[in-house]
């Protein structure tokens, strides 16, 4: 099994940053959520003073073979063709990596079809998965492989200088994988946990329930054995969006969370190391009904809510600013004593 050694979140510089965002020149707490961002970051990277830039995207690319049920809106095949769209620069990640100057890379960890472009990584533990409504998904082996590239990507992206990490998905199929996860975390019915994905209608909605039923019944996949868990209902991508975050932890890099699958991956990571979720924030809420489910259960509250249900890393992406705007405000703003302005207000009007 995998050695993970994720260090404490630094409580005390939690308290550091608390006590030095009140100094700064505004009333205490007017700066709402931005202040909790800044007081959690600190205590992740242990930095009083947190730089979050630049960001670090990575994209997991794999299939799924249960799409031969007929769970989503869209063939398999476009899987690869949006491999290719990422690596020509055109996706919805693409434009806003470029809009926060984030290192991107996009990596191949289990495309059906051959990805022969140097501007993908070509890390292929296999081409897709089998249809886990039939069969397990992978072995337990390649789901660890798959752990273990995700892993390595966040470890050398970091070390590229990535100082925050974004983990975004593509994978046609990807949806009913990691609703099928997330049913076994919790007592919630799947008419909650199931979603349209990238859009299918009512009927097909039901039939994607039906087929995750038969899946859960046919393998009772227990998450306490997170790596056959992962084997047999999960997915090559997930897999390596789950050891990205765990790398990532384990060398204080904060993590901020997109939507559904990659929230999904983040309660495969936990079921790894608890703790990485100390390490994480929430970037948005999704529409898939099953992304607030997994938020609740990783005790989240996310920062935006724009009706997105994009995946890639999209969401996550466009909240990046906001960690920006958090950091840039212990960096920069000035002190009520630096700046000579009176902290006493009118007697009992202050706060
Ligand atoms: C063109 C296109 C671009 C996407 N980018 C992300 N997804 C998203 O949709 C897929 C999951 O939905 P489902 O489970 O219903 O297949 C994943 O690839 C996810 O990243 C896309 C989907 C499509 C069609
Ligand atoms: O929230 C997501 O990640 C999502 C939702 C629908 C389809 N693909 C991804």
């Amino acid at each position: 099994m995998m050695n993970i050694s994720i260090p404490p979140i630094r409580r005390e510089i939690v308290e550091q940053a608390r006590t030095y965002i009140d100094e700064l020149t505004k009333p205490p707490g007017s700066l709402g959520r931005l202040e909790e961002v800044a007081a959690e970051l600190a205590g992740m990277t242990g930095e009083l003073l947190p730089r979050v830039a630049p960001p670090g995207v990575l994209v997991f690319a794999a299939d799924h073979g249960v799409t031969e049920e007929g769970v989503s809106a869209y063939p398999a095949e476009v899987t690869a063709q949006m491999v290719h769209n990422f690596a020509n620069g055109g996706a919805a990640i693409n434009v806003f990596s470029r809009q926060i100057g984030a290192l991107l890379r996009v990596v191949d960890v289990g495309v059906a079809a051959p990805i022969a472009d140097g501007r993908i990584i070509a890390k292929k533990v296999r081409p897709g998965t089998n249809n886990f409504a039939k069969t397990e998904a992978m072995t337990p082996a390649e789901a660890e492989q798959a752990l273990r590239i995700g892993c390595e990507q966040a470890g050398s992206i970091i070390a590229q200088g990535a100082r925050t990490l974004i983990v975004g998905e593509m994978g046609i199929g990807n949806t009913t994988a990691a609703s099928a996860l997330l049913a076994t975390l919790t007592d919630e019915p799947l008419e909650r946990i199931v979603g349209k994905g990238s859009g299918i209608d009512e009927e097909r909605l039901q039939h994607k329930r039906d087929v995750i039923r038969r899946a859960l019944t046919l393998h009772r996949p227990d998450p306490a054995k997170p790596l056959e868990w992962l084997a047999k209902i999960g997915g090559l991508e997930i897999a390596a969006m789950a050891g990205a975050m765990l790398a990532a932890a384990e060398r204080r890099i904060p993590i901020l969370l997109d939507g559904f699958i990659c929230t999904v991956a983040a309660l495969v990571a936990r079921q790894f190391a608890p703790s990485v979720v100390d390490y994480m924030i929430a970037g948005h809420r999704s529409q898939e009904p099953g992304h607030s489910i997994a938020l609740g259960l990783l005790g989240k509250e996310p920062l935006l809510d724009l009706h997105m249900r994009l995946g890639e890393g999209s969401g996550a992406a466009v909240a990046f600013p906001l960690l920006v705007s958090a950091a840039a405000m212990v960096n920069e703003m000035a002190t009520f004593a630096s700046a000579g302005v009176s902290t006493t207000g009118v007697k009992g009007e202050k706060e």
